[in-house]
């Protein structure tokens, strides 16, 4: 029988210190990637922002242009590093997020949070920005608005990687949003990924917690990716990055500092929780007729 995940695969999450240097946080990237490949990871991701600090005010200092694709090298040193290094390292290489400036001919500029995606020759396989803005208000503890610079991305990505399956992307605050993952999952995707800088505050609360959630719900993997936590910096990641399985059991997470994080994701293993808790076959979309919409798990 046909397995989502057609094959097991090892999967590296790069918990990796961002700076506010980005020259250095490519090079720094390239160094971990290469050692996450030495490990035997064929599908390696990065951090939410990982080549600026996360912040509203670094956003427009640090963004780059993506389009039309391929950008000069002036336009996006960061989509020519990972090219470049998804092709030397031979493995999919999940590029985190960056912020992205879109100008128009008149002069306006709009920026997202965007993620971009390569394949082991380098080509670039997808683009995925930010869907849901990260806009909260914890009175005494947290206030962050990207929607004060960033527009939202409008669009459920998944990409398909011959070798292994579909996976699909998100990023960071993406995950409160369920609807988006269980799509995504009827899609057919073996694996939900989300490059992610939660915060201090929501952090210890609901980071593991989403990460358990989504993947119960939809009894498929997911893998979240932090930045490693800098108290010197002015946001503070939360770090732990974790990969979970299709039966919410975290297969392995990390502390709050930079680290590799290698998981083996099993094929088989999608259709060995479904089969013993078989919800695909239990959807009442005639009692929720208004989530039906995308109709019944792929093949
Ligand atoms: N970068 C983000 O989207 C942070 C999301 C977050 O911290 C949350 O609690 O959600």
């Amino acid at each position: 029988m046909a397995t989502l995940l057609k094959q097991s695969v090892k999967l590296a999450l790069i918990q990796l210190s961002c700076t506010a240097d980005k020259a250095r946080n490519l090079s720094h990237a390239r160094t971990k990637v290469l050692e996450a490949t030495k490990q035997g990871a064929k599908i390696v991701v990065l951090p939410e922002c990982f080549n600026s600090p996360y912040g509203t005010k670094y956003f427009p200092q640090y963004a780059e242009t993506l389009l039309p694709s391929p950008p000069t090298e002036d336009q996006s040193p960061t989509f020519h590093a990972l090219s470049k290094l998804a092709k030397e390292a031979g493995v999919y290489v999940v590029g985190g997020s960056i912020p992205e400036l879109v100008e128009a001919k008149k002069g306006d500029k709009t920026y997202y949070n965007t993620n971009m995606t390569f394949a082991p020759s380098g080509e670039l396989l997808a683009t995925h920005r930010k869907v849901h803005l990260f806009d909260i208000d914890i009175p005494g503890k947290i206030k962050f608005r990207e929607s004060d610079v960033l527009s939202p991305g409008n669009k459920i990505t998944l990409v398909d990687l011959p070798e292994y399956g579909k996976i699909a992307l998100a990023i960071c605050y993406d995950i409160r949003f369920p609807e988006l993952a269980t799509i995504a999952a009827r899609k057919g995707a073996f694996l939900l990924l989300y490059p992610g800088a939660f915060n201090l505050t929501t952090g210890k609360l609901h980071w593991e917690l989403q990460a358990r959630a989504r993947a119960m719900d939809n009894q498929v993997f997911v893998g979240l990716c932090s930045p490693a936590r800098d108290m010197e910096a002015e946001y503070n990641a939360w770090g732990h990055s974790l990969v979970v399985d299709p039966n919410a059991e975290v297969l392995g997470g990390l502390d709050e500092k930079e680290g590799i994080l290698v998981s083996e994701l099993v094929a088989g293993r999608i259709e060995e929780v479904r089969k013993g808790i078989p919800l695909y076959t239990q959807r009442r979309f005639d009692v929720y007729p208004d989530v039906a919409e995308g109709g019944k798990f792929e093949e």
